[in-house]
């Protein structure tokens, strides 16, 4: 068991190079199961999970080569329709393999991803989408299983919910089903835009991608394609917490800022000066936090994937703010290990009250989940005192490099062998 070592109170200064956004790559690689050619990703981010959803596409018969910056992805040779429990426990994300398995092989078994620590994450959206659209559905001894002799057919689709992953599953489902797909309330994510530009360059007729109504015209044949996939803006915004926090005079590079408005004006309200150019931000801080409230929400909302570690940034602010998740009912796992840092926090149902504390004190603390830990690592950066995180496992799934991007800004931050 690995753990992370670091010594707390040095300022950060320099440029860090945000990686490609693994929220995006991860349905641009399920995508490359629809084309009848293979596909190219540029500079995909190294990461656990780009490795599991690499794994799931090699299970079922797909070829993956590097080459220098490039993953091709060639899928031509898919001849299984089934993804064990193994695979699906990893990452919830691979469940994303059932529309495209739908509409090209017209069957899929997929094993119910499960629980996770941030809330119950249900599939109801995704299964009720692919209903609408012919499929016959069946859940049972823990998988589910889904079938459309006659191909699927497009449908018009209200989602209770705009939720990001159905919103991808039924683009990629609809993008060669028989007739047209409108998706209501549909998720806004750029991370749907992206896929959407990938789909629509291997041939996809998509519009609307970025807005609540999108609109599918299903084509016969989609074609590889080459793609190099947006800037990470949650990894993106733990560097700039990170900064904030810390104090210090860093420019984070690979940055579009149009994707990062919500957190960019709570910075503000924050005290931190935050200077937006073209392709990077730049943050300057002393260190000194105002406290505010945020709440999540859907895009274009404050992101639920910033709310770890915006409110490790509150717990040394200089009052008390509120911290409302409305996305996931239990993101609330990383306030346990942040009070044994000595923060001050309240939980009232899905609102956190953060009392600011003069400062952090170096603990052992755990990752509780991929965000948990990005909020774990900038709470030790900024703390006095050593912090030690352990149960690395989730921040993996998600950051690529980060120590050593870390120690490039002149953090104290080590990996060890926890024996
Ligand atoms: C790989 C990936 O892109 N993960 C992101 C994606 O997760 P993911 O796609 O799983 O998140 P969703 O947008 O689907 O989930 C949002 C909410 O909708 C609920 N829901 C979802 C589907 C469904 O069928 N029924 C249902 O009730 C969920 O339980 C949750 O409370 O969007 C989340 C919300 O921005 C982010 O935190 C995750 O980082
Ligand atoms: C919750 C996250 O990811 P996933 O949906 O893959 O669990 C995340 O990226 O913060």
């Amino acid at each position: 068991m690995e753990k992370l070592i670091i010594r707390g109170g040095r300022p950060l200064h320099g440029h860090v190079r945000v990686s490609s956004a693994k929220n995006a790559v991860l349905p641009i690689i399920v995508a490359t199961l629809l084309p009848d050619s293979p596909s190219t990703i540029i500079d995909a981010p190294h990461l656990e999970d780009v490795k599991t959803i690499c794994s799931v596409i090699e299970s079922l018969g797909g070829n993956i080569l590097l080459r220098d910056n490039a993953m091709i992805f060639d899928t031509t040779t898919v001849d299984k329709t089934e993804a064990s429990y193994e695979l699906m426990s990893r990452m919830r994300a691979s469940f994303l393999i059932m529309g495209p398995l739908l509409a090209k092989k017209r069957h899929a078994k997929i094993a119910l991803p499960g629980g996770c620590m941030i809330g119950s994450r249900p599939i109801d959206l995704h299964l009720k989408a692919f209903e609408a659209m012919g499929a016959k559905v069946t859940v049972g001894n823990g998988y589910v299983e889904a079938s459309v002799p006659e191909g699927l057919k497009g449908a018009t689709i209200y989602l209770d919910f705009p939720s990001v992953g159905a919103t991808e599953n039924i683009l990629m489902a609809a993008a060669v089903a028989d007739g047209k797909t409108i998706i209501e309330n549909a998720a806004e994510e750029p991370e749907i835009v992206d896929l959407v530009t990938f789909l629509n360059s291997m041939g996809a007729n998509i519009k609307g991608a970025g807005t609540n109504v999108i609109r599918v015209e299903g084509v016969k044949h989609l074609y590889g394609a080459s793609h190099t996939v947006i800037p990470d803006r949650i990894e993106a915004g733990t560097f700039i917490i990170a900064a904030a926090m810390a104090g210090g005079d860093v420019v984070v590079d690979n940055v579009l800022s149009e994707h990062l408005k919500p957190l960019l004006a709570k910075l503000g309200e924050a005290g931190v000066k935050v200077i937006k150019d073209i392709d990077s931000v730049r943050v300057i801080s002393d260190g000194h936090i105002h406290s505010t409230d945020i709440k999540t929400l859907p895009y274009p909302g404050f992101p639920t994937d910033l709310q770890a570690q915006f409110m490790a940034m509150m717990t040394i602010g200089d009052g008390t703010s509120t911290v409302t998740e409305t996305v996931f009912e239990n993101r609330f796992m990383h306030v346990g290990e942040l009070r044994r840092m000595g923060a001050n926090i309240e939980v009232e149902g899905r609102k956190a009250i953060v009392h600011g504390v003069p400062f952090l004190q170096g603990a052992f603390v755990r990752a509780t989940d991929l965000r948990a830990g990005a909020a774990l690592v900038l709470a030790g950066l900024a703390a006095h005192g050593v912090t030690e995180v352990g149960d690395l496992r989730h921040i993996d799934r998600g950051y690529d490099h980060l120590v050593e991007k870390l120690r490039g800004l002149g953090a104290d931050i080590i990996r060890v062998d926890k024996d």
